[in-house]
């Protein structure tokens, strides 16, 4: 592959995200964990990439997002960053990377940009991050920050379970939301709440809100890639907000078994992917190894 392939789209800005809200138009985000997926997603013509830190599960195989590494984190940030020249490009901040001091978080942040190469950071969380969200944004990094279903909370959360169901829960996440819009989010996630919870707050918001299982009135939508294009194996549970828009794993175990298939039988590879030498230097070759 080498170099990413021009995208003849421009470049996505801050600005365009605030035109695109003012408009209503939903903005459009998806994941990517590395240069393939980055480079597709960019051509599709996302508004955002994020490099989700639900890479640990979907590309490292880990069992949640809590055992992701920020030096991995990076590595799969700069592959992401090589292939999108168009979309507004988002790193996930991994647990423990953050939450400890206001400085931490920039610190974190710095090396998102500097050696991850990312436009913006999110952090997970609501009033108690806002002073991290404070200092990182004053730096000159924009935060995109993410309340409702925190993934990385799971073990406080129960799970992961949707968030805001009752009249006290939604207040909670309406304060955090308002908390971290104050502290200079440009926007932020909204994940795994009731869509009239996640609509009603989104009304009470001046920055967007990116939705993932909130349901139609958020002002974008976000899904990771592998769960969306079908790129896993039959019978993995899936969250009830995917809708599986093709199914990747099915095309690839077919072109894998037919290549397996046809290497047993003989038939791969033919003439056609083979070298040739010209005749007598096949003949000489053979004459000077004949004794070997
Ligand atoms: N592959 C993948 N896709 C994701 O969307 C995703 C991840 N990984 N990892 C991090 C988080 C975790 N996510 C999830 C995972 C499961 C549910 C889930 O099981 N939801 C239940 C509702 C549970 C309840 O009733 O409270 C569901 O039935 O959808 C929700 C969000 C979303 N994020
Ligand atoms: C699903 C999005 C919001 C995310 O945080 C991730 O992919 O890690
Ligand atoms: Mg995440």
């Amino acid at each position: 592959m080498g170099a990413a392939p021009p995208n003849p789209r421009k470049k996505v800005t801050l600005g365009t995200l605030r035109s695109l809200h003012r408009r209503r138009e939903p903005i459009t985000v998806m994941t990517a964990h590395d240069f393939p997926s980055g480079l597709v997603a960019d051509h599709a013509g996302m508004d955002m990439v994020l490099v989700g830190d639900s890479l640990a599960m979907v590309a490292l195989g880990m069992e949640d997002t809590s055992e992701v590494l920020l030096e991995e984190m990076l590595l799969h940030c700069r592959s992401v960053a090589r292939a999108v020249k168009s979309a507004f490009t988002v790193g996930d901040l991994p647990m423990g990377t953050y939450e400890i001091a206001p400085e931490q978080g920039l610190a974190t942040a710095i090396r998102f940009i500097k050696e991850g190469r990312v436009q913006s950071v999110k952090l997970e969380g609501g009033r108690e991050m806002a002073p991290t969200i404070r200092k990182i944004t004053t730096a000159g990094i924009p935060v995109l920050g993410h309340v409702g279903l925190t993934p990385q909370r799971q073990n406080a959360l129960g799970g992961f379970r949707v968030q805001g169901k009752t009249r006290d829960g939604a207040m909670r996440i309406l304060e955090d939301a308002l908390a971290i819009q104050d502290a200079g989010c440009y926007a932020m996630v909204l994940e795994a709440v009731p869509a009239d919870v996640a609509a009603l707050i989104t009304e009470k918001l001046s920055v967007p809100t990116i939705g993932i299982g909130a349901g139609a009135g958020t002002s974008g939508q976000v899904l990771v890639q592998t769960d969306m294009t079908g790129n896993f194996p039959p019978g993995r549970f899936l969250p009830k907000f995917v809708k599986q828009y093709g199914n990747v794993w099915g095309e690839a175990m077919r072109a894998i078994e037919a290549y397996r298939d046809e290497v047993k039988s003989g038939q791969y590879p033919a003439q056609e992917h083979t070298y040739p030498a010209a005749k007598e230097e096949i003949e000489a070759f053979k004459q000077a190894i004949k004794g070997l």
